[in-house]
């Protein structure tokens, strides 16, 4: 693509060099630069994309945009502009022809229930036959096909890498593609450019305060998601930012529906009814109602399948086909699963690593416990005042709702994990909790088995379906289903040989 045809909508100055150039790639890292390419220079958190230019341009780098005064051959094209993560989306999907306005885009937004919910909205958009995509958390999808991309590809990724996948997308037929949209991507930009049909917010509760800083923050920064929509903007009415939102989007062009367990909202839940593996409810919307079953426990599945038949409703699917598509979701890896079970204990994965999905994931769990409750949790946190408030908040309701907490590491990265464990350890003390300290996670969980009696039930929170454990800037492989595995393989072994 020529250069002069790439960046017409852009607002920029030409600082050097021709446009009538022709562009073959674009890339926001030199490392990934090809001859031909245009290269985007960011600046990081750690690093400055503006000192790698001279790198690019010897890997084949023929036109470089820039937000900072630099010196650069003459040999290239420089092009200024005030920032560079709004020029590499807006650059990228010009380069793949906007594909995100050929696609039914659905963002969803929120601090809990983002992957969850678009479990059960793929679900659902299946069952009606069409084609669909998946980016998020779990990686990114088409049907059941992984698309290729790296391990340490964000929940939303890059925008280049963004608008790459979309193009993808629509070049093999999917129709629907679901996006989570986390608040780190729409503070850099990454979606900046796409346009989404839906918008879904589920809630707002204390998280990612180290790039937020504040809830006003974070808040403005998951509203940023309902500006980049044009048919649906969908909001949890019974939640407290849901309800701020609902009221900032009030008058925008984009059509307002609300969700919640009220008949306040416009697609709303009733005769909600909990078993201990399952949900069942009536979900009422403007086209009808429509009897649900949910493969999981607890008023939050109520919300997030919600979410999901109000999309189904949005996207004009059956809603019989909603209730078909929530009902095939078996389970979700890491969502409350069920990892061993025998006649004495039950022992729970969850990916609760928020001081209010944790609440939910242990009231949820109480009415069905009949002998304790015990939790084997870790807290990560930036350090400093922000981190230890998240460590102190997690601890108090570990004490408040667990009849015994395990307290060990979460992803320490590079903190002192002892530092961790004594600051939530003292958060559960001063809650009036029983507790232990146990650095190493599986020796925690083997403890938390170890202790168990008939009737307990062990929730392990916080990793969910991750594999690996963060440890000083070492990945180590982790995986919570199979160390429960190993464990109580032990345990059976070393019972049959008493025997
Ligand atoms: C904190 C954060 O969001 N970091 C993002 C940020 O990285 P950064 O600013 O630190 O980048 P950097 O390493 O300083 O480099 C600056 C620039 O120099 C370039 N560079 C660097 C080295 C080199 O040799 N050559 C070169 O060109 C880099 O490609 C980059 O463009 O910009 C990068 C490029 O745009 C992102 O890939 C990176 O996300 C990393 C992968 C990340 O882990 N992000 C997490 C925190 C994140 O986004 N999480 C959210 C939240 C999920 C949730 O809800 O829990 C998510 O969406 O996953
Ligand atoms: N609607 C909800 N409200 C509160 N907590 C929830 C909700 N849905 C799920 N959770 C809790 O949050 C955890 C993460 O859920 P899920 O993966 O669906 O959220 P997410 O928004 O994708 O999270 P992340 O951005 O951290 O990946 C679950 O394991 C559960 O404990």
């Amino acid at each position: 693509m020529l250069l002069t045809s790439l960046v017409e909508k852009l607002d920029c100055a030409t600082l050097q060099g021709d446009l009538n150039i022709d562009i073959t790639d674009i890339a926001f890292d030199s490392r990934e630069v090809t001859k031909g390419s245009l290269f985007v220079a960011v600046t990081g958190f750690t690093q400055d994309g503006h000192h790698y230019i001279q790198k690019a341009i010897e890997l084949g780098a023929v036109a470089v945009v820039v937000e900072k005064d630099v010196a650069a051959a003459d040999s290239v094209t420089v092009l200024k502009t005030a920032d560079t993560r709004i020029a590499l989306a807006l650059l990228a999907a010009r380069f793949y022809d906007h594909p995100s306005e050929k696609l039914n885009l659905i963002g969803i937004t929120g601090t809990n229930g983002k992957t969850s919910t678009t479990y059960f909205l793929k679900s659902i958009l299946e069952q009606a036959g069409r084609k669909t995509g998946v980016i998020g958390t779990i990686g990114a999808k088409v049907g059941n096909q992984s698309l290729k991309t790296k391990s340490t590809t964000p929940t939303t990724p890059e925008s280049l890498h963004l608008q790459h996948m979309f193009a993808d997308m629509v070049e093999s037929g999917v129709q629907d593609c679901v996006m989570e949209v986390s608040s780190h991507a729409l503070s850099l930009h990454r979606a900046a450019a796409s346009r989404f049909k839906i918008g879904v917010f589920t809630n707002l509760t204390p998280d990612h305060l180290e790039l937020h800083r504040t809830m006003e923050e974070y808040f403005e920064a998951k509203s940023m998601l309902f500006d980049l929509t044009t048919d649906f903007n969908l909001i949890n009415l019974d939640d407290e930012f849901g309800r701020k939102l609902s009221q900032k989007v009030a008058g925008y062009d984009t059509k307002l529906v609300t969700y919640g367990i009220t008949d306040e909202a416009t697609i709303y839940a009733t005769d909600i009814r909990y078993g201990p593996d399952y949900t069942t409810y009536t979900a009422h919307t403007p086209a009808g109602h429509v009897d649900i079953r949910v493969n999981l426990p607890g008023l939050i599945y109520v919300y997030n399948s919600l979410a999901a038949v109000a999309c189904a409703y949005c996207s004009g699917i059956d809603l019989e086909l909603a209730a078909a598509g929530i009902h095939a979701v078996e389970s979700i890896k890491g969502r409350l699963e069920v990892v061993y079970q025998d006649e004495d204990r039950k022992i729970i994965v969850d990916f609760a690593h928020t001081e209010d999905s944790l609440e939910k994931a242990l009231s949820t769990l109480r009415p069905f416990t009949k002998g304790r409750l015990i939790l084997v949790f870790g807290v990560y946190a930036a350090p400093g005042q922000l981190g230890s408030g998240k460590r102190e908040s997690m601890g108090k309701i570990a004490a408040q709702h667990a009849d015994f907490c395990v307290v060990t590491t979460d992803n320490p990265k590079d903190q002192d994990p002892d530092t961790i464990i004594a600051e939530v350890s003292s958060a559960v003390r001063a809650a009036g909790g029983q507790y232990t300290g146990i650095v190493d996670r599986k020796e925690a969980i083997r403890y938390a088995i170890d202790m168990s009696q008939t009737n307990d039930v062990i929730l392990i929170a916080g990793k969910g379906h991750e594999t690996t454990q963060i440890i000083g800037k070492t990945e180590v492989p982790f995986n919570e289903a199979e160390i429960v595995g190993e464990i109580m393989a032990e345990h059976t072994n070393s019972t049959s040989k008493k025997v």
